[in-house]
């Protein structure tokens, strides 16, 4: 059996309900990944704390953190910056825990680059329609905000093949189910493999 955790990637078009389903993963009594905390310029929200939802930097620091090479990936989003910090993904990955990444697609293209084996899954919005329901329901965003998210968002959909797994997102607890059956799915074949390979070895 692998000793390594396996490195989950949650990512798809702004309003689908990537946040919403990555707090229902974690509201699950049997849970099993580790959620790295990203780092952001943004200002929290109220209820928000540092070091829960997010690492709050300014942006000097959060370019300090680029320059010394301590995210594994970053992007602007929204005039902010936000990014993973890489440290704490390879030390969590190397103690053999499976670590759960919730960010935008941009940064997702950057994960895949630096770890091909991660598991990449796409949330997909059951129809563009309601993707805009969504983003207009959740009242954050102006009307020209709205259509440049669906510009972009009919962009991404269209990038799909870089991911292992599509979810669609019509219902939160059904999504959160197949997402924990992938990762299972996925421990039980990396199992397989490396049994394989251990028989492999004892035959010669
Ligand atoms: N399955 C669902 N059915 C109906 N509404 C949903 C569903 N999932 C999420 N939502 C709603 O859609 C809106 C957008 O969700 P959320 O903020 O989680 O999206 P997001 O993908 O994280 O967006 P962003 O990338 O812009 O931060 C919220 O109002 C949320 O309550
Ligand atoms: N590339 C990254 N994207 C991230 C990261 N952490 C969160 N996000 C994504 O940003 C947007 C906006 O988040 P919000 O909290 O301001 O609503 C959302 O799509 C997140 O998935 C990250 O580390 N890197």
């Amino acid at each position: 059996m692998s000793d390594k955790g396996i490195l989950i990637v949650l990512s798809g078009p702004s309003g689908v309900g990537k946040g919403t389903v990555r707090k229902a993963v974690f509201s699950r009594p049997d849970a099993k990944f580790e959620y790295s905390i990203s780092m952001t310029t943004r200002k929290p929200r109220e209820g928000e704390v540092d070091g829960v939802d997010y690492f709050f930097k300014s942006k000097e620091e959060f370019e300090k953190l680029i320059e010394e090479g301590k995210l594994l990936e970053y992007a602007q989003y929204v005039g902010n910056y936000y990014g993973t910090p890489v440290d704490y993904v390879k030390e969590t990955l190397e103690a053999g825990k499976d670590v759960f990444l919730e960010i935008e697609v941009q940064g997702a293209k950057q994960v895949r680059d630096k770890f091909p084996d991660g598991l990449f899954i796409f949330l997909m919005p059951p129809s563009l329609d309601e993707l805009r329901n969504r983003i207009v329901g959740r009242g954050t965003e102006s009307v020209d905000l709205i259509h440049n998210r669906m510009e972009a968002a009919r962009k991404e959909i269209e990038l799909t093949s870089m991911y292992d797994y599509i979810v669609v997102n019509d219902d939160v607890e059904r999504a959160v189910d197949k997402i924990n059956a992938i990762v299972q799915a996925e421990h039980c074949r990396s199992e397989r493999v490396i049994d394989k390979y251990i028989e492999m070895l004892e035959v010669k």
